[in-house]
């Protein structure tokens, strides 16, 4: 299906049924994205945000239904996969003897950045690591490795950015860069696709919120989700 930019939509998703065991955690999923649109994924606590990213990005298999990413099954392993999305689930997957500098370069690099040092400078800017950037992730404050996270994920290309709770740990100036950030990256054509728990965020982001519950998985616009957000 083609969306409002007259583009063909990256990642599709039906009947999407998704648990760490034979049981769902969720009702099923449906839902499509497509090239500068965003979509913010909320939901109380333990109702299925993480579960449900992780099984979009291929790091779980889904109970049922499928996932598509550009036309083909989503796999994590794909060269194009991996070259196309950049994920943030977690915050402690570093190497214990990189620095964070070194772990942009690595980024930057192995995605083919041309400017790689240019590039980290910035993001290391941009995501006020200034010094800290010459540090072993073990001696950051948690905080900082979230920013260091965080800009690992923007200092490469890609089509598809998935964000689980990007704010989380994040101080309110942060929060608030970060979101006007990712509404420029969506406004330059990027896919994004985000769990969160801030209205702030959701608001600045998302063309389309994802309530994720028990009963039903519904689809609704930034305003009619607003109130409910405010609720979780
Ligand atoms: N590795 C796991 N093995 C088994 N069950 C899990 C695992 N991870 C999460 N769960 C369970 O799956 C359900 C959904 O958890 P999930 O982390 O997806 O929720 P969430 O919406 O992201 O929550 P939060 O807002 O707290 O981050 C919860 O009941 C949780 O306890």
């Amino acid at each position: 299906m083609r969306n409002g930019m007259g583009s063909l939509d990256l990642l599709v998703v039906e009947e999407l049924s998704v648990g760490h065991g034979s049981a769902p955690v969720c009702a099923p999923v449906d839902l499509r994205l497509g090239p500068g649109r965003a979509l913010a994924v909320v939901g109380p606590n333990g109702s299925g945000k993480s579960t449900l990213l992780r099984t979009l990005v291929g790091l779980l298999e889904p109970l049922a239904g499928t996932v598509a990413f550009d036309g083909a099954p989503v796999d994590e392993r794909a060269a194009a996969f991996r070259r196309d999305v950049a994920a943030v689930l977690d915050d402690d997957a570093f190497f214990i003897s990189l620095t964070g500098r070194e772990h942009l370069l690595l980024t930057a690099r192995g995605h083919g950045v041309a400017a790689a040092e240019e590039a980290v400078d910035d993001e290391v800017e941009a995501f006020g690591l200034g010094d800290r950037a010459d540090a072993l992730p073990s001696a950051l404050s948690s905080g900082q490795r979230r920013r260091l996270a965080l800009a690992a994920a923007f200092v490469r290309p890609a089509r598809l950015l998935v964000l689980d709770e990007p704010e989380r740990r994040l101080d309110a100036g942060m929060r608030a860069r970060l979101a006007a950030r990712l509404g420029s990256l969506r406004d330059a054509g990027t896919a994004v696709l985000l769990a969160s728990h801030d209205a702030d965020v959701v608001a600045t982001v998302a063309d389309e919120v994802l309530v994720v519950d028990d009963d039903a998985c519904r689809l609704l616009d930034p305003v009619e989700a607003a109130g409910r957000i405010a609720e979780l």
